[in-house]
């Protein structure tokens, strides 16, 4: 229990940037914080929140067009045509089959294309699962381990509230997620396979993983060795590689991000923050989170794919020492190690592994090293026969 709350607390420190400007927006549009969590008041009382406020421009009523989103776009969708469907008004959701027939459907060349053929597009409602365990609990509602009556398919359930979607404004962040998630298809990221919404909420159906967030075990379980760190470093990066081939830039990589499976195989979650851009414009909107973040982001500078590289690069340092390298207890003092390249190793981290994360953590973009390369460095290269 103690040790429950002390990882929560811990996690607060680490909410992703706009988690945290759009806690404070709203207090200061609505004047109204007596609504906000308490793990959210938390993080606003410790922590002075940076850089542009987001600002989200959606109106409640577009959030219920999220379902429309799709239209025309070539999505496979069926709507739903179940009048004796009480629960569920409109249902679209992928059938969880197309699991077992991965796909690429997305563009290298033109990013995300929604030209979704699913094996079995079918309407869905909550009726069409047997709800199990309770995973998870996240800032709009709850994740739970669910059982496809007809096909025993196991998946996950998130069940978000849509008071609190339209409340904390974040109708654009759900419908991103939903639109980029189910548009990849790649053994390391999450799969979406649809989405359906009743009166109060809107349910994701995702993949299973069975062995949670990556965070917890780092938390519970202390840093990992060699052989473990650089099996997970792979994945990840030939996630990214696969995203970014795809321009899609995920600006919010942490442990707390990635989801554990069978055998060790992890996989990216989380793509509220995830933006497409097939035109490789610069982006500038600050996001991510305070240690996972690039001196490009700290500067306000314009930034691109590269932000993600320098994330791997905390991520490795992470994983292998249990702490992210520009840890302290302030955020000023954190971003002035970042910008600084005010990098420490301790004595156990071994030479190859500080190679690479060396070159990962490049200060300038342009100089970090290729996901290409990531993926047959010598560290990776030497514990590979391990894995
Ligand atoms: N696909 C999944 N398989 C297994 N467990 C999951 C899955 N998705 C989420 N969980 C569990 O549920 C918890 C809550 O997830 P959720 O994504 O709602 O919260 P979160 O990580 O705080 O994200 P957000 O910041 O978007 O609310 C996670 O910490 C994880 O343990």
């Amino acid at each position: 229990m103690e040790h429950d709350s002390r990882i929560q607390s811990q996690r607060a420190r680490r909410d992703s940037l706009m988690q945290r400007n759009m806690l404070l927006s709203m207090r200061l549009n609505h004047n109204n914080a007596g609504h906000i969590p308490s793990k959210a008041k938390a993080t606003l009382r410790t922590k002075a929140p940076m850089g542009k406020t987001w600002r989200a421009t959606n109106s409640p009523q577009r959030l219920m067009s999220m379902k429309n989103s799709s239209q025309g776009s070539g999505w496979n969708y069926q709507r739903s045509t179940d009048k004796n469907s009480h629960d569920t008004e409109n249902a679209r959701v992928l059938s969880p089959h197309r699991a077992q027939h991965p796909q690429i459907r997305a563009s290298p060349k033109r990013g995300i294309r929604p030209s979704l053929s699913p094996i079995k597009a079918k309407s869905m409602s909550l009726d069409d699962f047997d709800i199990g365990k309770k995973l998870g609990k996240g800032k709009f509602g709850r994740v739970y381990c669910v059982r496809h009556k007809k096909t025993g398919f196991i998946c996950a359930l998130k069940a978000m509230e849509k008071s609190e979607i339209v409340h904390y404004n974040v109708q654009k962040q759900i419908r991103r997620e939903v639109e980029i998630q189910s548009s990849l298809n790649h053994p390391n990221l999450t799969k979406l396979y649809g989405f359906f919404h009743d009166e109060k909420r809107v349910y994701l159906v995702m993949e299973y993983l069975i062995n949670g967030e990556l965070y917890k075990r780092l938390k519970s379980h202390g840093p990992l060795n060699d052989i473990l760190a650089s099996f997970y470093v792979y994945q990840m990066a030939d996630a990214l590689d696969f995203m970014h081939q795809r321009n899609i830039i995920h600006r919010d990589i942490k442990p707390e991000n990635i989801l554990i499976g069978f055998n060790n195989v992890i996989k990216l979650t989380d793509f509220g923050w995830s933006v497409n851009n097939p035109h490789n414009v610069k982006r500038k909107t600050l996001c991510g989170t305070i240690d996972y973040l690039s001196p490009e982001l700290i500067c306000s500078r314009e930034y691109d794919d590269k932000v993600d590289i320098w994330a791997l690069g905390v991520l490795t340092y992470e994983l292998i020492t249990n702490s992210p390298p520009f840890e302290e207890d302030s955020d000023a003092l954190t971003h002035k190690r970042i910008v600084k390249g005010d990098l420490r190793f301790p004595e156990s981290v071994s030479s190859d592994a500080r190679d690479l994360i060396l070159k990962l953590l490049k200060h300038k973009p342009q100089d970090r090293i290729l996901l290409k390369d990531v993926k047959k460095h010598p560290w990776i290269l030497k514990n590979r026969p391990f894995w």
